[in-house]
């Protein structure tokens, strides 16, 4: 099996009218910036990708994902996680508690903390599975949101400005841990961002999205 994500002659209409073009294909461990200007529909694309488009939009085309055809599945049967800039955190749970959310069942209730634990610990956040998550700064729940995102062992992963709020320091490290990750697990990535930072760091191939409509 070609494990991949196709974007395969997708279109997004809004107004009856094309927005944007894409047609691509991000091999397993790869990563896909997608730059351009704000509007353009960076965001809009995620949505498509992950089956929440709003119903201002018709996508059209398919979405291939490991070869198999996922655009009319629904979105919890996608398998595809996202990170966005504002991650929230559930408030009334336990960091512990918000990553073992979406974790997939099996395994005795020791191995799930076990991996929990450890997920924490590729954070830099050892320890912190008791706490409140209101006790938390902004880096700090960004990473949890990251975690939380991994441990649900998703098939391809899409971040759409997943970095912007964490200071330089770690954001860098953030960002080398999710590229690792990608490439260790074989998900393809889609990151969407404005800085050219992240597109260095992901090494992979950059598009620049143009408005359709506008020209
Ligand atoms: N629910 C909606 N209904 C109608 N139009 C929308 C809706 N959501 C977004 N739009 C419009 O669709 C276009 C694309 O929005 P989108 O959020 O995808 O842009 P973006 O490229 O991600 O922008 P940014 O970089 O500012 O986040 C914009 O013109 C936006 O105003």
């Amino acid at each position: 099996m070609n494990k991949s994500l196709i974007l395969k002659d997708v279109c997004i209409l809004r107004d009856g009218k094309p927005l944007i073009e894409v047609d691509h294909i991000i091999q397993a461990g790869d990563t896909l910036t997608v730059m351009g200007p704000s509007g353009v529909g960076k965001s809009t694309l995620l949505a498509f990708i992950t089956g929440t488009l709003s119903s201002a939009f018709t996508g059209m085309g398919q979405i291939l994902l490991d070869g198999e055809n996922i655009t009319q599945r629904p979105s919890h049967a996608r398998h595809i996680g996202i990170l966005f800039q504002d991650d929230l955190l559930f408030p009334h749970m336990s960091v512990g508690a918000n990553l073992a959310f979406g974790m997939p069942t099996g395994g005795t209730k020791s191995e799930r903390r076990a991996k929990i634990e450890a997920g924490l610990r590729d954070v830099g956040l050892d320890d912190f599975a008791d706490r409140d998550p209101a006790t938390l700064s902004g880096g700090q729940k960004a990473r949890v949101a990251l975690m939380r995102m991994l441990l649900s062992n998703p098939r391809a992963l899409l971040l759409d400005e997943a970095f912007s709020r964490l200071d330089a320091e770690m954001r860098a490290q953030v960002r080398d841990l999710v590229f690792r990750t990608a490439k260790e697990r074989e998900l393809p990535v889609l990151m969407v961002t404005h800085d050219a930072e992240d597109a260095k760091a992901a090494g992979g191939e950059v598009i620049e999205l143009e408005n359709l409509s506008q020209t």
